[in-house]
């Protein structure tokens, strides 16, 4: 009988540690949703003790997802794990994950601690953590460059000290494949009580080699796999979760190992991280990548036409991917509307079935055929709007060579109130974006701004994404619009939006902190 490999997601940590890929609560609700959905077993939703913003984010993931466990991570230090506790406290399973390097170099010039000082305070780390949490992992940070007898010392112990997982990460992508599978053949082998911890892996890309590592590792004998979505983490990322999986089901025959993931839900998990992120799956992209599955050789597809098998070893259906079907344009009607959504793994409210049925047929004015990534883009405007502080009324812009560009922008608050500014600037986004800030009485840094098409044709629709930050912290906001002006405008407000948002909802908890506080 297969064996099953746990499936610990970690996109909404390592993978939210990597440039550019912070969200905000609203975005990191919705993944949380989404990995739900997919069935992993573990989400690592944060490291509370980061940021109060890190901690809430935490907290309300905790409080929603029932079906898998949550995780926190935390430095072996009590005050992290304060931080932990007091995030996962309404988690159905609650998981507390403590770090501690056991590389030399780590040790020696990062913690400046010696070997027996870090096996001290692992042991009384996991013994915290164990008051408030019966599940604990442990991970010996740097594992793969650490001596090996050391790291099963260190293993022992803290399982001793009551930990439910040891973890061995590959924390720079050093290891190789052979190398990496013996390591964890001697953990196995040579840990103190190994049959009561499970045993974990977490392999980093630096190489290119997360995935093969992680793979040689769960031959081997790890039966937990940590990974990201899109394989998105730490400089060049962390192991990738849809290639781990579709590697184990499709190799089946040569691994005999098992996942709980729902393989159907890979491929609109792929597309809401990329979205949120706003950080775009590379088109030759393992599993989820736009050309996956794509034919251009002509003996390739004369193979294809006669059997996929010829050339495809696993179906695009397996993944997710939606099959060729009705085209949908002005004169589709809800039900085939709805079905398509469906298909492409939406579950919506009915209230935003209508908002974006209603966008769809604004759409479809314009353009003839609405493909799937527009209706994509339709959706995820829609479910992931934070609420509306302000909404773009109208616009103006005036520019061109021989002119200072100039903007007009409306916006209508959330309280009824319509204002309207002028700004110029250098070029016709920046003179918006500078009437913007004007009307909200915010200057946020623009990080980054990236304007694509969703489909290819002379109708296809603008897609903006922008970064703004602001004391440290990021925000993202999407637009869509036929007229590109228009969707980085809205791409600007929606990022106005989030931030405006979350920063109420920290103060609003700062100000229950402070509160409870009060009465201590
Ligand atoms: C491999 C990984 O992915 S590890 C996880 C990485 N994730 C993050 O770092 C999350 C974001 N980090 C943060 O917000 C901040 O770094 C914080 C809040 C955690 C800490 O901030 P600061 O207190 O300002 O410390 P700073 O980040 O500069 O330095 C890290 C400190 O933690 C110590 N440390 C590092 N790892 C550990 C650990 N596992 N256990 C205990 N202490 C640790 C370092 O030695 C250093 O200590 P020092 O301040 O006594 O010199
Ligand atoms: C905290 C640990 C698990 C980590 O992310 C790493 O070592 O890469
Ligand atoms: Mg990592």
């Amino acid at each position: 009988m297969a064996r099953i490999a746990q499936i610990f997601d970690t996109t909404l940590r390592d993978g939210e540690q990597a440039p550019g890929c912070s969200m905000n609560l609203q975005e990191k609700l919705e993944v949380a949703r989404r990995l739900e959905k997919l069935g992993v077993d573990v989400m690592e939703a944060g490291f509370p003790a980061a940021s109060p913003g890190d901690l809430e984010a935490v907290k309300t993931i905790a409080g929603i997802i029932k079906d898998c466990s949550v995780a926190g991570l935390c430095r072996s230090l009590e005050k992290d794990i304060d931080a932990g506790r007091e995030a996962l406290m309404n988690a159905a399973s609650p998981r507390i994950h403590i770090f501690l390097a056991t590389s030399p170099i780590h040790m020696e010039y990062k913690l400046k601690m010696t070997p027996e000082q870090v096996i001290e305070r692992a042991v009384s780390a996991v013994a915290y953590a164990k008051k408030f949490c019966g599940d604990v992992e442990f991970s010996a940070e740097d594992a793969s460059r650490s001596d090996p007898d050391f790291l099963c010392k260190v293993f022992g112990a803290v399982i001793n000290a009551g930990a439910t997982v040891v973890n061995v990460p590959d924390t720079v992508g050093y290891a190789m494949p052979d190398e990496f599978a013996k390591l964890i053949g001697y953990v196995k082998e040579n840990t103190p009580n190994m049959d009561r911890a499970r045993l974990s892996v977490h392999c980093h890309n630096d190489l290119g080699l997360g995935v093969a590592n992680t793979l040689a590792a769960a031959a081997a004998g790890a039966d937990q796999l940590e990974c990201t979505v899109n394989g998105i983490g730490e400089r060049a990322g962390n192991a990738s979760l849809e290639e781990i999986v579709m590697g184990l089901k499709v190799r089946k025959d040569f691994y005999g190992i098992d996942t709980r993931i729902d393989t159907a839900q890979i491929y609109s998990t792929s597309r809401l991280v990329s979205q949120v992120t706003g950080v775009k799956v590379q088109p030759n992209k393992a599993v989820v990548g736009e050309n996956a599955f794509a034919h251009e050789a002509g003996i390739h597809q004369h193979g294809v036409m006669a059997n996929r098998a010829t050339y495809e070893i696993m179906t695009p259906e397996s993944v997710g991917i939606p099959k060729n079907r009705m085209v949908l344009g002005k004169h589709s009607g809800r039900h085939a509307f709805e079905d398509r959504l469906k298909d492409m793994g939406y579950t919506v409210e009915k209230e935003t079935l209508d908002a974006v049925f209603m966008e769809f047929k604004v759409l479809a004015d314009k353009k003839k055929v609405v493909s799937d990534r527009d209706i994509e883009a339709l959706v995820m405007g829609a479910a992931s709007s934070v609420p509306e502080t302000y909404k773009l009324d109208r616009w103006v812009v005036n520019s061109g060579s021989a002119l200072t560009a100039t903007s007009t922008i409306r916006l209508q608050h959330k309280d009824g109130s319509f204002h309207e500014k002028v700004a110029v600037g250098d070029g016709p986004i920046d003179a918006a974006f500078k009437a913007i800030d004007q009307i909200t009485g915010k200057d946020p840094d623009l990080e980054s701004y990236e304007l694509g098409a969703i489909t290819g044709g002379e109708d296809a629709q603008g897609e903006t994404t922008v970064k703004i930050s602001w004391d440290g912290r990021f925000w993202n906001g999407r637009g869509i619009s036929t007229d590109v002006v228009e969707s980085s405008i809205k791409a600007y407000i929606a990022a106005i939006n989030a931030m405006e948002w979350e920063l109420s909802a920290t103060d609003v908890a700062k100000g229950k902190r402070e509160e409870a506080m009060k009465g201590v």
